[in-house]
């Protein structure tokens, strides 16, 4: 069984710190690794996938350290975010010289069976110019899996794809994860990551700052307070109301109508409007404050 541990891991460059202290393992099956721009998600996967040494703590693959020793690189594929590839060869030609460069016994059927595996035989001889950006990456999905590793790393796979693309490569992992691979794909998109993956790890600013499943995560993120800004027909009335209903840690009367942060969002937004009616006060707007991505993430990681 291929099982990734990382263990008090940090990364810094130069002064900044990408990853801070992260301890996980990742096991065989489809694993999410959520997390906004910049969480260090992208520096995780490039440790795990041996390119870079961690500053402290270790990085392993069944007890070996991933960096530097290269007969760990034959149980790893990759996935690489950036865009950049060679252009003026074919499909075939691209995934078979990095069959070759595996050294592999048979590199022409190992070719042929991972550009079969994302289903791209038919296009397979035309040039990767021409290629659509879904079929780029079933490309260099396929130049990942030309070594059929047992640890497959995908660095944000869905970026810029269409629903049509998103949900073949969906497909493709979770095959590939019920095979009984290990499969770790970043991303930035809570539901994107929700669809496939068994477990999720969500880091955030560098930390590993939750982990579970997706009905965990998602309790998480729903019962964290969620601030709302209010406005009525009157707003002193609806504060003092507010107040008194209780499921609510704090609430200011402010210029743009009253700030409530409530602690029970689920009670809080059933009992509102009630409590409005029940003393003849109309509802104006009633507007989430922090509703963003990023003050979910920052609340995970505040707990
Ligand atoms: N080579 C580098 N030199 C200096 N700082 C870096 C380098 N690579 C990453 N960083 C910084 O480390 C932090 C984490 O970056 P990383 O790319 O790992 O995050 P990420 O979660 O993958 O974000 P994104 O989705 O935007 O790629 C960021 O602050 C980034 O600016």
């Amino acid at each position: 069984m291929a099982i990734i541990d990382l263990a008090q891991v940090s990364r810094w460059y130069g002064n900044v710190v990408a990853v801070n202290d992260v301890s996980m393992r990742l096991e065989p099956g489809v694993t999410g690794l959520l997390g906004p721009n910049g969480a260090g998600k992208s520096t995780l996967i490039t440790m795990m996938a041996g390119f870079l040494p961690p500053s402290a703590g270790s990085v392993t693959l069944g007890g070996r350290p991933l960096h530097g020793d290269p007969s760990v690189y034959r149980e790893i594929g990759l996935v690489p975010e950036r865009e950049e590839m060679y252009d003026a060869v074919t499909g075939w030609t691209f995934v078979l010289a990095n069959a070759r460069l595996h050294r592999l016994p048979d590199p022409e059927a190992a070719a042929r069976r991972a550009i079969a595996t994302v289903e791209m035989a038919d296009a397979q001889d035309r040039d990767i110019r021409g290629y659509s950006k879904g079929m780029k990456q079933r490309i260099k999905m396929a130049t990942a899996i030309v070594h059929d590793p047992t640890v497959l790393l995908l660095d944000e796979p869905f970026n810029g794809m269409d629903p049509r693309q998103r949900l073949h490569l969906m497909e493709l992992l979770h095959r590939l994860g019920d095979e009984g691979r290990t499969i770790l794909f970043s991303s930035h998109i809570l539901e994107e990551v929700e669809q496939i993956a068994g477990r999720i790890e969500v880091m955030v600013a560098g930390r590993h700052a939750a982990s579970g499943d997706f009905r965990e995560i998602r309790r998480l993120m729903t019962q964290r307070p969620h601030q709302y800004t209010i406005r009525s027909s009157d707003d002193r009335a609806l504060a003092a109301a507010v107040i008194g209903a209780g499921s609510t840690s704090g609430v200011e009367l402010a210029d743009d109508g009253v700030h409530v942060q409530a602690t029970d969002f689920a009670a809080f937004v059933h009992a509102l409007p009630r409590l409005a009616a029940d003393r003849g006060i109309r509802l104006l707007e009633v507007r989430p404050a922090d509703e963003s991505l990023e003050s979910v993430f920052s609340y995970l990681v505040a707990r």
